[in-house]
C-alpha cells in the first residue's frame, strides 16, 4: 500500500500537545509509517521537545503546492504565531482558541486539496476554542461545516478492539432526553455498524444501552427504553444490523465481555466514556466518527495541569496516529 500522507497539528499548545507530538514523531519507527505536514508554530514545536526532552529533524515548507517528502523526515509548515499575543500555558485562552481553530482549519485545506489523506490532532480545548470564536458545540461539527458534510457524524472512541459511539455527545446532561429520538439512534448504530465494516469486522455485533436504572425495569423509573430505545433497536435490525440489549449501564461491560460484542452504543457522553476510560485511559482513541475524511485524536484532553512537566503519556496518542495512518490508507 501507498505511504498516506497525513497532516499532524499540535492541538492546544498551553497543553500537552507539542510534548505529545515530540513524543510520537521522535520514534522512528512510528515516523516511518507516513509522511507527515505538521503544522504549528516553530517554536512551540521546539518547546514541546525541549520539554519532552526527545527530538526529530524536520524540513520546513512554505509552499504546499510542490511537497516533495525525503524518507521518514516530517515538513513543518510554520504557523508562524511569533508576533501575536502570547499563550496562557497551562489555561484556556482566546488566542489558544483562534491558534487551534486556524492549524485545524490549514489541515483540512491541505486534506480538501488531496495533499493529505487525514488530519490527527493532539488535544485541543473546548473552552479556549469558544474563547476563540468557536460557534458550534464541539470541533466535530465545525469540522463537518467546513467540509460541507451534513449527514449524521457522531464521535467514536475505541480502546483495543473495543468501539463505543453516542446519540448524544457534547450537550447539558439537563437536555439529554429531550435530544433522544428513535431516528437519532438507530443513525448512530448504524454509523457504528459502517465503521466497524470499515475497521475489518465482517460481522459486527453491537450492544445498545438503556438510559434508565436497570433498564427503567418495565417503566417503573423511565419509559425512554420503551419508546425510543427498542424501537430504534427493531428498525435497526429491519437494516440488518446485529444489535444486543437495552443493556443497564452498569452492566454493559458485563454483557459485551460475556457475548464477545464489538461496539457499544450509548444514550449519552459519560455513559460508557467512563468504563472505557477504566478499561484503558492510556490507550484509547477518539474518531471525528461519520465525516468524510479521516480525523483522530487521543481520547484524553489538554491536561493543563501537566502542562511544560514531561509527564504527559504519549499512548493514547500514537495509538491514534496509528488508526488515522490506517485509515488515511484505506482512503487514500
Ligand atoms: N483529543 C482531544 O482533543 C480531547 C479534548 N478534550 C478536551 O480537553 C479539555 C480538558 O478535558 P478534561 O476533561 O479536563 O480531561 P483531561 O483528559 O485533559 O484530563 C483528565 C485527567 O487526566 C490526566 N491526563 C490526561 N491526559 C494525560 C496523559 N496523556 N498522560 C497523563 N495524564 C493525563 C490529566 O492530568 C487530568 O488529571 C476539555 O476542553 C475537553 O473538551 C477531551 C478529550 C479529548
Ligand atoms: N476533541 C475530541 C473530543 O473532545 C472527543 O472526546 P470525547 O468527547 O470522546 O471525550
Amino acid at each position: 500500500m501507498k505511504k498516506p500522507s497525513v497532516a499532524l497539528v499540535l492541538g492546544d499548545p498551553a497543553g500537552i500537545g507539542p510534548e505529545l507530538v515530540a513524543k510520537v514523531l521522535s520514534q522512528p519507527a512510528l515516523r516511518a509509517l507516513a509522511n507527515v505536514i505538521i503544522i504549528a508554530d516553530r517554536h512551540e514545536l521546539e518547546k514541546g521537545m525541549a520539554i519532552a526532552g526527545q527530538r526529530f529533524d524536520y524540513d520546513e515548507i512554505t509552499d504546499t503546492t510542490a511537497i516533495a517528502f525525503t524518507a521518514d523526515r516530517p515538513l513543518l509548515l510554520n504557523h508562524d504565531w511569533s508576533r501575536r499575543t502570547p499563550f496562557h500555558y497551562g489555561s484556556a485562552s482566546e488566542q489558544s482558541g483562534v491558534y487551534i481553530l486556524e492549524t485545524l482549519a490549514r489541515a483540512v485545506e491541505l486534506t480538501q486539496q488531496g495533499i493529505t489523506q487525514g488530519i490527527c490532532f493532539a488535544p485541543l480545548n473546548k473552552q479556549a476554542m469558544h474563547m476563540g470564536g468557536l460557534k458550534h458545540r464541539d470541533e466535530l461539527h465545525w469540522f463537518a461545516e467546513l467540509l460541507k458534510f451534513d449527514d449524521f457524524c457522531c464521535e467514536v472512541n475505541v480502546v483495543d478492539d473495543l468501539w463505543a459511539g453516542r446519540a448524544t455527545s457534547h450537550i447539558p446532561f439537563r437536555d439529554i432526553v429531550k435530544n433522544l429520538s428513535v431516528n437519532g439512534v438507530v443513525e448512530t448504530i448504524s454509523l457504528m455498524d459502517r465503521t466497524l465494516r470499515q475497521a475489518g469486522i465482517a460481522a459486527p455485533k453491537i450492544a445498545v444501552q438503556a438510559l434508565n436504572p436497570h433498564g427503567g425495569e418495565n417503566g417503573l423509573f423511565g419509559d425512554e427504553e420503551q419508546t425510543i430505545i427498542q424501537p430504534a433497536m427493531s428498525q435497526a435490525r429491519a437494516l440488518g444490523i446485529d444489535v444486543y440489549g437495552p443493556y443497564p449501564a452498569d452492566t454493559t461491560y458485563k454483557a459485551v465481555e460475556t457475548g464477545k460484542l464489538d461496539a457499544v452504543v450509548s444514550m449519552y457522553h459519560d455513559q460508557f466514556a467512563t468504563a472505557l476510560k477504566m478499561l484503558g485511559f492510556e490507550r484509547g482513541v477518539t474518531v471525528q466518527g461519520g465525516l468524510p475524511v479521516p480525523i483522530a485524536t487521543a481520547n484524553h484532553g489538554t491536561a493543563y495541569n501537566l502542562y511544560g512537566q514531561n509527564l504527559a503519556t504519549p499512548s493514547a496518542f500514537e495509538n491514534a496516529f496509528r488508526l488515522l495512518v490506517k485509515m488515511a490508507g484505506s482512503a487514500g
